[in-house]
Formats: C-alpha cells, sequence, structure tokens
C-alpha cells in the first residue's frame, strides 16, 4: 500500500473585530470550525512520472492534471486535457514545491515526484449551502437533518456555481493542501505538527498566508488562513511588506529567506482564545448573500474620508471587543476553578432570559460571579452589535441589514443564549450565536432546540443551519483515513 498523507484544516468565524482586524493596530477574536478541509496525498504509480492529479470529487468537472518541472527552475503547468483550471491548486502546488526544492534539494523533490503525485481534497458539508439537499429530502433545516446527509456530500455542480457559506473554503483549502504537501515530502517532519505554535506550523502559516494573497490578487488581513493554521485565537494581522516582493508577477526571487519562520518581519500575533466550556457556537447561512471586497472597500473609502469619526468608532469597537474576548476567557477559568459550580450557574442560564440572569436574590453565592460573567458577555456582545450596526449606518454598507437584526434580537432574546452577530464583515449571509450548552437539560429545552424552532420556521429570511461546533484542536492536523468517516470511500471514487 502506498502511503497516504492526510492533513485537515479547519473553517473560521470572525465574532469579532470585523474591518478592524484589516488594521495591525487592533485584533480579531477567530473561532476554528470542527468544519475541516481534507487533503489526501499519495504516490500514483500508475501516472506519468512527474505528474501531479488533483481531484476534488464533491464537483463535476474537478480533476485537474499537472507536469511538473524542476530545473532550472520549478515549473507546474496544467495539462491540456484539463477541462477546468483551478488558480488556487494550481499555485499552491507551484510554491510549494518550489519551496520544498529550496530546503530539501532538487534530488529528493524529484524523487518523491518520480512516482507521480495523486491528491485528493474534500471539504466537510458545512463549506456549502445544504439548504436545497434539505429541501429535496423534505427535511426540516435542523443540525439533525445534517447528520443524515452523508459526508462529504457531492454538490452535483462545478465548484465555480457552489453556494458557499463563508467558512474560508479557499485559506482552509490552501492550508490543508500546501501543509499536506510539506508533510508528504518530509519539509516539515509530521511530529512537529503536535506543536502548536513550533517552526513547522509557522512555516506552513507563512507559506499558506502568501499562496492564499498570490491566489486571490490581494493581501487580506489573513485572519482565515491564521485560524486554519493555528486554530481558535485572537489575531493580529502581519504587515503585508513581508510578501510584498514576492506578489509580483516578474521572476520570483527565492521563497525561504521571505517564509521562514526565523523571518522577523512576520509581525503577526497569535494570542490564545477559546469559547467557554458548556457552550457551544451555532451558525446559520442566510440564504441572501454579501460580496465582501465590496463592503470592505465602501467601509475603508468612509474611515479614510471620516477619520475623526472612524478612530473614535475603531477604538471604542477594540475596547467591546477584548473586552469580550478576556470575559468570554474569564469564564473558562471560572470553570478550572469550580466545575461543579459553573456546570450549575450554566445550567441555571440555560433556563433563563439573560436580563433575569442577575436578579435572583436566591443565587448561591459560589455561582455568582459566573453568572455575571454570563451577563457581562451577553451585554458586551450586543453592544458589539450595536457599534458594528453604527459603522454599517456611517459608511452606508448594510453590516447588520434590518432583517438581519431582526432575527437576531429573536434569537438573542431566547432562554439560554449568551449573545450573538453577524460573522466577519456582517451582510446578509451569515449569524453567529453563542448557547448554554448544559452537561444536562430536559428534552426540548436545551438552548439549541429553541433557537433551531426558530431557524426552522423563521419566514422573513431563509435561515439554513450548520453542523460545525467550535474545534479545540489547534488547527492542522495529520489525519488517518479510517478516523475520518467517509474519507476512505472519497480516496478512490
Ligand atoms: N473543494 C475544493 N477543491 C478545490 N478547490 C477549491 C475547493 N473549494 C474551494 N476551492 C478553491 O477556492 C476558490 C474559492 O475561493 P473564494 O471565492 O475566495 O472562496 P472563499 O470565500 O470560500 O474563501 C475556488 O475557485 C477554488 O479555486
Ligand atoms: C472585513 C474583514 O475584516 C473580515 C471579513 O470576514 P468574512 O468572514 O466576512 O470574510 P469572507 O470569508 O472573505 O467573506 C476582511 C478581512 O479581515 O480580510
Amino acid at each position: 500500500m502506498p502511503r497516504t498523507t492526510v492533513i485537515s484544516a479547519p473553517g473560521k468565524v470572525l465574532i469579532a473585530g470585523g474591518y478592524l482586524v484589516l488594521d495591525p493596530a487592533y485584533s480579531g477574536v477567530v473561532v476554528s470550525t470542527s468544519s475541516r478541509f481534507y487533503t489526501a496525498l499519495r504516490d500514483e504509480p500508475s501516472l506519468k512520472p512527474d505528474t501531479i492529479r488533483v481531484r476534488s470529487p464533491q464537483f463535476i468537472d474537478a480533476t485537474w492534471l499537472y507536469s511538473a518541472v524542476l530545473e532550472p527552475s520549478v515549473l507546474i503547468e496544467p495539462l491540456g486535457e484539463n477541462s477546468s483550471k483551478n488558480k488556487f491548486v494550481h499555485l499552491a502546488l507551484q510554491h510549494t514545491l518550489s519551496l520544498a526544492v529550496e530546503i530539501k534539494g532538487v534530488d529528493a523533490v524529484r524523487e518523491a515526484l518520480s512516482r507521480a503525485l495523486d491528491i485528493t481534497i474534500v471539504g466537510d458539508n458545512d463549506f456549502y449551502s445544504q439548504r436545497s439537499r434539505l429541501e429535496a429530502l423534505g427535511l426540516p433545516r435542523t443540525i439533525k437533518s445534517l447528520s443524515s446527509i452523508p459526508p462529504f456530500c457531492p454538490t452535483e455542480v462545478r465548484l465555480s456555481e457552489v453556494h458557499k457559506t463563508g467558512l474560508g473554503s479557499s485559506a482552509a483549502l490552501i492550508t490543508s493542501l500546501t501543509s499536506a504537501l510539506l508533510v508528504h515530502l518530509s519539509v516539515i517532519p509530521e511530529a512537529s505538527l503536535s506543536d502548536d505554535s513550533g517552526e513547522g506550523r509557522r512555516l506552513a502559516h507563512n507559506l499558506a498566508q502568501f499562496v492564499h494573497c498570490v491566489a486571490q490578487g490581494k493581501v487580506g488581513s489573513g485572519f482565515d488562513v491564521s485560524a486554519a493554521v493555528f486554530g481558535s485565537h485572537l489575531y493580529t494581522r502581519f504587515g503585508p511588506s513581508v510578501i510584498q516582493e514576492l506578489m509580483s508577477d516578474d521572476a520570483l526571487p527565492k521563497l525561504l529567506p521571505v517564509l521562514s519562520p526565523s523571518n522577523n518581519a512576520w509581525d503577526y500575533r497569535v494570542e490564545n482564545f477559546k469559547l467557554p466550556p458548556y457552550t457551544r457556537i451555532m451558525l446559520a447561512d442566510v440564504d441572501a448573500g454579501s460580496d465582501t471586497p465590496s463592503l470592505v472597500g465602501k467601509v475603508l473609502k468612509w474611515r479614510k474620508e471620516k477619520s475623526i469619526e472612524a478612530d473614535a468608532l475603531w477604538k471604542h469597537l477594540d475596547q467591546l471587543n477584548q473586552s469580550l474576548a478576556q470575559t468570554l476567557l474569564h469564564l473558562s477559568k471560572l470553570h478550572d476553578q469550580d466545575p461543579e459550580n459553573y456546570k450549575n450557574a450554566v445550567k441555571y442560564v440555560s433556563s433563563l432570559h439573560s436580563v433575569q440572569w442577575d436578579a435572583n436574590p436566591l443565587q448561591p453565592a459560589e455561582e455568582l460571579p459566573i453568572v455575571k460573567a454570563f451577563s457581562e458577555a451577553h451585554e458586551i456582545s450586543q453592544e458589539v452589535r450595536s457599534k458594528m450596526k453604527q459603522m454599517g449606518d456611517f459608511s452606508g454598507v448594510p453590516i447588520e441589514p434590518a432583517e438581519q437584526t431582526r432575527l437576531l434580537d429573536i434569537c438573542i432574546s431566547l432562554p439560554g443564549v449568551v449573545g450573538g452577530g453577524v460573522p466577519g464583515a456582517g451582510g446578509y449571509d451569515a449569524i453567529w450565536l453563542l448557547v448554554c450548552d448544559p452537561a444536562s437539560c430536559k428534552p426540548d429545552q436545551t438552548p439549541l432546540q429553541r433557537v433551531e424552532r426558530i431557524w426552522s420556521t423563521y419566514k422573513e429570511l431563509n435561515v439554513s443551519p450548520l453542523s460545525s461546533k467550535e474545534s479545540l484542536a489547534k488547527g492542522i492536523r495529520l489525519e488517518s483515513v479510517d478516523e475520518i468517516p467517509g474519507l476512505a470511500s472519497m480516496l478512490n471514487t
């Protein structure tokens, strides 16, 4: 049996810090999702040597063959028989193999390619909207219904036609593909991935950021790639100048001096963050859609024109975003200090509306700080929403449009819902909620089920849940084929 290397990378939700995170003075709170992209790589002796075959079996017309020439310089070229193009995949191969030759030498990479490479890419169903499939199956729009859809379900469309849900498919795809190549070609040892912030992971990060920027033709904040590599965290962006010399179309200089983890010009910061125990993020895809780049363009134009107003708003929002992150982290601490009382407090909070949480004169003293922290998290997240809405009103951009406000207000007023908002750039396409997820609860009375009841019957917008939770695994992960349900069969389709 040929060796198969599988690396997965999670999707993302920016719960606070949209727009601010584009500026290195501010940071964003990014949660990584249990939904992942998987890249499986194995030798394929039946193909011509120096050939790379990449397949995305969830899509129509999604097999791409490439020839690899390593000297005098690395050149990966799509073969004439390909019936579609994939710029993201092509650039990932080109730059990862170039970096591999710089680090391992041309002979080692030639040897690896002599048996040809077969690469399969699949993404969890959450990355693509399952609304029409649920409709076709006659199933209600609930998380339980989603679990009846087979893993890595074929989308029955071409990649260019698929309805994405906003979890950052291109960032997770690029990260899993480039990291799988680095591991398969022994550029980074498998074991280096067990270190959350070691050199191997940092090299994988720098490469994935660079490839993603070239593929997108622009340097964004990079929070999506960073979440794919490092998992949930507080992200402060890298200065774009670090990769500027690699972004031009001219002959590329060497990659390693720029992408090396010891290059101090990579000034991004990754600080610890995770959601509190016994809470769960809930995500929904809203069937309307917004174009992130056009929202970003308008907001940044307004910020430039009205810099005094904007600076005040950015500073205020940043304080709120940081307080939200710290309050949620504080809840984790309270849990670790006193797990029993924490569990009881979550149970209590789960049954009541947020306005009632800290109004109970009979609350046991040990639970008070926990309930108080939940109340604070609720209040701060509501203030974040209101400031983001203001940003939209000032800049003439629908960051939290009225339709989303109505939906969020209803969800957030349900018992046991801590808070929520529009993720990332906002707009019409998605919402996130943080709900309590108590250890035990009467059937039908969990905050999750309450929210699902609203979503599945909501009329003004068509709201379809995602099944994602937070991934506590720190970003890219080495997988074994047999442990991922459905993966083995995708490798052989
Ligand atoms: N399953 C997949 N297989 C191969 N390429 C993919 C897959 N999913 C996404 N891509 C690549 O990512 C591109 C989408 O990028 P983009 O529109 O920026 O997505 P996103 O908003 O999800 O980041 C596609 O054109 C394709 O090149
Ligand atoms: C505005 C932003 O700060 C956040 C955008 O976050 P989204 O999660 O909305 O992004 P897309 O996946 O590209 O739609 C832009 C950025 O940081 O790049």
